[in-house]
């Protein structure tokens, strides 16, 4: 009876959150916390042998919004089934092995062959099923309840890469895919929208059923294919054979699909995609492994709700709720001002999550989250890097006031807005300001000075009232050996640190100064071009926005950081104590003949025998133009190890791809 009343209860649950998933696009709570109840009703009817009716384990979907036309599918549309770890993969394999096994014993004449798979990314997005009939496009349609779907002909047209007319011109056939929206795509529309969209799958779900198609093609989605699910003229052998039909009848179709006839080369694949995730611009919430053989299919056929010949392999959630608790303000190097959020802890991709990043005011107010204290939030995390709040779980007004500070909460000087942020300008004075200079000043991109950390710059500071990158060279062996934990040797040690920085090159001492919005790839660039300090600090606002990749705000940064009277001094000073600052190496020779001459290259991936930056040197010094990211002017896709995003792409988009490193360095030398 208990179990019964559980069952009911997590029936009632399911169908609630489906009904917000599904039918109206604005989920209540995150997949991982829908997966847990999921699995347990799973195994609540197991036990009981009972199953409701309404359960949502039986059916596929959810209601169909009012307001479209509905479309029956051609062939039924179905979910997939779930393995969550490599040992339910395995069960799901033995399962697929045993019935051909039992098959083959039946049928010795005509037998099955043995198991091939392929590997594909299971995007996170809403399923399209798109209709052609004798060559064009006259349906599109979501999954809906799998039997029938909601035509969404108009907002489907609305994605570029969709062909409105296919070379195929036999007869009817469906084709389906995932409709999504690239992470860039999004980050750029959070950037300037009055409403900031939480989650990619939500914001290509709800736009693709938005009424009016004028509001999907703001969204500018995209579109993935992976399956012919009917053809009445046409049928495949392989999963292979069908994916170059929808190749050759211009279908985006996903460069990361991998084809393996032995099972552990799948889970070793697995692996890999899970490496390369963080990489991707779009999302994936794990793979799905498919049979390849059409016959084989046949046979295994399938469950209410999904195929016994395909299994998706769910990866680890970026994204849960939690209750955010308060908010502090952190001062940055630059006097940035940055709202830290503490959230009631939760585990996500498999760490206690209870700091979280709000960004700035600005976006505390886009987000709608100036009444959010105490409130259930979204929070995502992805690659290493601070979970991200994304918004509230409902839109209510429910919670108390995030108050912003008018003041340094470090120095109390007042503060100013400018664009989105809080800064505190009393940049002198303001202690976290003055450590996090003399840190990022003494970091491994910057000066490389050994052992040093933040640590180190606050007990200088306190100690010996270093406070700014200048003061470090004049500290001597008698003021560091009384400091505490230091003695003689972490003393000698960080003088012989010091000294050795004062021959880093030009570039590292740019990028160590601390320009504010000045990367590493600027200051570089501004060494390889000027060569010389003084140059640099001279340059006028005109003259470096005609550099590449620099902006009128970058230069600006660039001039009124040197214009700037104490930091000027400060540089004078390190010069007289030593610092060189050196310029790059004899002037580039440019070669003309190699090659990489006059071609766009990308590097990408994990080289071995070189490092990334002596390969770009090398190119450089062969007339290649070397670029960040991978667009139709790219000429060369240089790809280590683990190259993720920018290999797809120039696979995508046809590039010419080294892989090989041996190979890349044969013709660098040629
Ligand atoms: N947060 C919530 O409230 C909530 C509610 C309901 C469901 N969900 C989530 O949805 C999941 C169940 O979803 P489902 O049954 O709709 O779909 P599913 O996750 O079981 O997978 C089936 C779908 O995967 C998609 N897919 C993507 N790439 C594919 C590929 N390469 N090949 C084949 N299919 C591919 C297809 O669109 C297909 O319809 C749950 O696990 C849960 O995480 C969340
Ligand atoms: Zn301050």
């Amino acid at each position: 009876m208990d179990s019964m009343h559980t069952m009911e209860q997590l029936v009632a649950e399911l169908n609630k959150y489906n009904y917000h998933y599904y039918t109206m696009d604005t989920p209540l709570v995150s997949d991982k916390e829908y997966d847990v109840l999921y699995d347990q009703l799973v195994q609540v009817e197991a036990d009981s042998g009972i199953i409701l009716p309404e359960s949502p384990t039986q059916r596929v979907g959810g209601e169909l919004l009012k307001g479209f036309e509905p479309h029956r599918h051609l062939s039924p549309l179905w979910s997939l089934d779930k393995a969550q770890n490599i040992d339910q993969l395995r069960n799901w394999n033995n399962r697929v092995i045993k019935l051909v096994t039992d098959y083959n014993s039946k049928n010795p004449d005509n037998p099955l062959p043995d198991p091939c798979y392929a590997v594909e990314l299971k995007f996170d997005g809403l399923t399209l099923n798109l209709t052609y009939q004798d060559g064009r496009l006259v349906q599109a349609a979501t999954r809906g309840n799998g039997v029938i779907g909601e035509g969404i002909l108009a907002q489907v047209k609305t994605i570029k890469s969709v062909p409105l007319t296919i070379p195929f011109s036999e007869g009817t056939i469906e084709v389906q895919g995932e409709g999504i929206m690239n992470l860039s795509v999004l980050s750029n529309y959070n950037l300037t929208a009055a409403e900031p969209l939480k989650n990619a799958r939500n914001a290509a779900a709800g736009a693709l059923r938005n009424l009016n198609p004028k509001a999907t093609a703001s969204r500018r989605l995209s579109a993935y294919f992976y399956n012919v699910g009917y053809s009445d003229a046409n049928t495949f052998a392989n999963h292979r054979e069908m994916m170059d039909f929808l190749r050759e009848n211009q279908f985006k179709v996903n460069p990361f699909i991998t084809y393996f006839e032995n099972f552990d080369d799948v889970t070793e694949e697995l692996a890999m995609i899970v490496e390369s995730r963080s990489g991707l611009d779009y999302l994936i919430d794990g793979a799905v492994i498919k049979v390849i053989d059409m016959e084989t299919r046949g046979v295994l056929g399938y469950t209410d709700k999904f195929p016994r010949w395909a299994v998706a392999y769910k990866f680890e959630a970026e994204e849960t709720t939690t209750v955010l608790e308060s908010v502090s303000w952190e001062v940055g190097r630059t006097g940035k001002i940055t709202p830290v959020a503490r959230v009631e802890a939760v585990e996500l991709a498999g760490v206690t999550v209870q700091n979280c990043t709000l960004n700035n005011i600005g976006d505390i107010e886009r987000k709608n989250l100036k009444h959010a204290l105490g409130a259930r939030v979204f929070i995502r995390r992805s690659n290493d890097v601070i979970p991200e709040i994304l918004g509230k779980v409902t839109e209510d007004n429910d919670g108390e006031e995030i108050e912003f500070p008018t003041h340094c909460p470090s120095c109390g000087f007042p503060l100013e807005q400018k664009g989105a942020h809080l800064f505190c300008y009393d940049s002198l004075n303001c202690k976290p300001q003055l450590i996090g200079r003399i840190t990022h000043f003494a970091s491994r991109d910057a000066m490389d000075i050994d052992t040093f950390s933040g640590m180190t710059a606050e007990l200088l500071n306190t100690e010996l009232d270093v406070s700014e990158p200048a003061d470090l060279y004049s500290l001597t062996f008698e003021d560091l050996v009384k400091l505490d934990r230091f003695g003689e040797k972490k003393a000698n040690n960080l003088l012989q640190a010091l000294e050795k920085s004062k021959e880093r090159d030009l570039a590292s001492f740019l990028f160590a100064l601390g320009i504010p919005n000045t990367g590493k790839a600027t200051t570089r660039m501004l060494a390889d071009h000027y060569r010389d300090l003084n140059a640099v600090m001279a340059a006028t606002v005109e003259e470096l926005v005609g550099l590449p990749d620099v902006g009128g705000i970058v230069a600006e940064s660039i001039v009124s950081f040197f214009a700037d009277p104490f930091m000027r001094a400060g540089i004078d000073r390190m010069l007289t104590l030593g610092v060189q600052a050196k310029a790059p190496e004899a002037p580039r020779v440019v070669s003309t003949d190699s090659f990489f001459s006059s071609k766009t290259v990308v590097l990408t991936g994990t080289l071995h025998k070189l490092t990334r930056d002596e390969a770009a040197d090398k190119l450089a010094a062969l007339g290649a133009k070397v670029t960040g990211s991978v667009s139709a002017k790219t000429d060369i896709l240089i790809a280590g190890e683990k190259a993720g995003s920018k290999l797809a792409k120039a696979q995508k988009l046809g590039i010419q791809v080294i892989e090989d490193e041996d190979e890349f360095i044969r013709l660098l030398e040629m």
